[in-house]
């Protein structure tokens, strides 16, 4: 799925208040730093609304499900994000699954999942993608995306982040995802490239 494929933004669209449609508080972060210069104000999840189950077998439709959702059930713009962790020797696995790998109910239990799962290996090779949706109570969506490769440790590093990324380690940089800080993942990171593209449409 393209950008070309949604319908075009249009400028009546109120967008002081969007909501970030996810109950995950390590993306809030990302999403809030990335987008501090847009003078947006960004609402948090109300308390009282979940969201919806991901039905979807890509990240797109995944992103697009709760993008929707959200915005249709408070009548406001809603950004959500899907993202993933695909890993080459695991054949692209977790990838739209990566939140329930191994039915693991922590990140560090996941991370642990994996290590096992690449024991022995030599193929280190992942890549995070993240599809990043801003749909309106209109029905209208726009779709962005980001992807970086890099390396798997064969144990953790870092305490910063989540998810994966005391594991992952960025081509060109030394450290992981979880020893840097949000400003430092962000020009690296798949959700900091899809909502720079965001942050570019939105400044013009
Ligand atoms: O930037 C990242 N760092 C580390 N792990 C990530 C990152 N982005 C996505 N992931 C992993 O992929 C999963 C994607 O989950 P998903 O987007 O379906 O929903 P979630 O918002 O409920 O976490 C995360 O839970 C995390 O395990
Ligand atoms: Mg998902």
């Amino acid at each position: 799925m393209t950008q070309e494929s949604y319908l075009p933004h249009d400028a009546t669209h109120d967008l002081k208040r969007v909501v970030v449609a996810t109950g995950n508080p390590g993306k809030v972060r990302e999403i809030a730093e990335a987008l501090a210069g847009l003078g947006w104000e960004l609402e948090p999840l109300p308390s009282n609304v979940s969201m919806p189950e991901e039905t979807g077998s890509t990240y797109e439709e995944n992103a697009a499900l709760k993008a929707c959702t959200i915005a249709a059930r408070l009548g406001l713009p809603a950004l959500a994000d899907d993202s993933g962790l695909e890993v080459d020797a695991l054949g692209g696995q977790p990838g739209v699954y990566s939140a329930r790998f191994g039915n693991c109910a922590s990140d560090t239990e996941r991370n642990t999942h994996l290590l096992e799962k690449l024991r022995g290996q030599k193929n280190r090779r992942a890549h995070f993608r993240s599809v990043v949706i801003l749909a309106y109570p209109d029905g209208d969506m726009e779709c962005y995306e980001g992807k970086v490769s890099g390396t798997l440790l064969e144990g953790p590093r870092g305490s910063q982040g989540f998810g994966y990324d005391p594991l992952f380690v960025p081509d060109g940089e030394e450290r992981t995802f979880g020893e840097m800080s949000v400003e430092e993942k962000r020009p690296l990171s798949h959700r900091g490239l899809a909502l720079r593209e965001l942050l570019a449409a939105h400044s013009e």
